[in-house]
């Protein structure tokens, strides 16, 4: 966390590629990271002209401190190999994959990344998505330090688990914390998946939360209106911070002695590693503005 490669994404947009007019929104949100979509939201008469705008986004420069991602079409897929090549040309920050399912998967697409010249700046995210996936996890996660980062694609899960999207999501609660814990033994990042109901704000305020309390590093979104509330929810309050300040000092105060108290709870060398994540967490997002 207080790597210098840390990066705030509390809120990841994904936006159809296709589509032009949200291409040019995107320079305007206050959004940690963008997926630029080839795959589910582009139809198959407009994949080439996505995968042109994406890749011309991508090199353009004009996504500020944005981190910028392509999510390609699948293994497997017709498109997905040019998808591939394209991103990898491009150089995004990563190229997202849907629907990895086994860690020699991971293994061929950082050969295919390498053999089309991705710069070694460009990562990858892959999403767990399917059954296959959560079962591998664990070998998944730790496949490759090219990989950096799970995205979880929870409608994908529910029609594969042949769930249903129901308020706290209990359906799909062991499939996320399967990936979270895999996630965090490998030390890369984890997404939560989309709320699809653009219009309930509270059902998606609670799901934000949800997510947070989970211990996931944010959010996926499909609209601007989810935006807000995301960034704000994924970031250490002010209580928060000054919390962390406080168990620091409290710490500090009492040097040597191996347990202190802070506000009369208990504060250990555990508390403080928190307090200081909680810190650097808040000034990477004050420092990205
Ligand atoms: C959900 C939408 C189809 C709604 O579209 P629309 O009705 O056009 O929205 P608005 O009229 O409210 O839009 C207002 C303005 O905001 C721009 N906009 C809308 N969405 C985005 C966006 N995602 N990124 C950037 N800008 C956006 C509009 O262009 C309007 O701009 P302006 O006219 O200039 O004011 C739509 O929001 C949408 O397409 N969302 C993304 C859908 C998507 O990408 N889906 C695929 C990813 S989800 C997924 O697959 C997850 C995973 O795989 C899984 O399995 O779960
Ligand atoms: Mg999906």
């Amino acid at each position: 966390m207080s790597s210098p490669a840390y990066r705030p994404r509390r809120s990841v947009l994904y936006m159809p590629s296709s589509n032009e007019r949200a291409l040019a929104k995107a320079k305007t949100l206050p959004v940690d990271a963008l997926i630029l979509d080839l795959e589910d939201a582009v139809g198959p008469d407009h994949k080439e002209v996505a995968r042109e705008n994406a890749c011309a986004a991508a090199k353009s420069g004009d996504y500020g401190g944005r981190e910028i991602t392509i999510r390609v079409n699948g293994i497997g897929t017709a498109w997905h190999e040019a998808d591939l090549k394209a991103a990898c040309h491009a150089g995004p920050d990563a190229i997202v994959v849907p629907k990895v399912n086994t860690a020699k998967e991971v293994a061929s697409l950082v050969t295919a990344m390498k053999h089309f010249r991705a710069p070694k700046r460009t990562k990858l995210w892959a999403m767990i998505e399917t059954p296959e996936a959560i079962v591998n996890v664990r070998k998944i996660a730790r496949a490759s330090d090219r990989l950096t980062c799970f995205v979880m694609g929870t409608n994908d899960l529910v029609k594969e688990l042949q769930a249903q999207i129901v308020p706290g999501r209990a359906p799909l609660l062991m499939s996320l914390s399967m990936a979270l814990l895999s996630a965090r033994r490998a030390g890369i990042a984890c997404l939560d998946g989309v709320f699809n109901d653009v219009g309930d704000a509270e059902g998606f305020a609670a799901e934000c939360l949800q997510g947070r309390h989970m211990g996931f590093d944010g959010k996926t979104l499909i609209h601007p209106g989810q935006v807000e509330v995301c960034n704000a929810t994924f970031a250490p309050s002010a209580a928060e911070v000054a919390d962390a300040q406080g168990i620091i000092e409290a710490w500090t105060a009492g040097a040597g002695t191996g347990v202190v108290t802070y506000h009369g709870k208990m504060i250990e060398n555990l508390h403080v590693d928190i307090a200081r994540r909680v810190l650097a967490t808040h000034e990477a997002i004050t420092a990205a503005g």
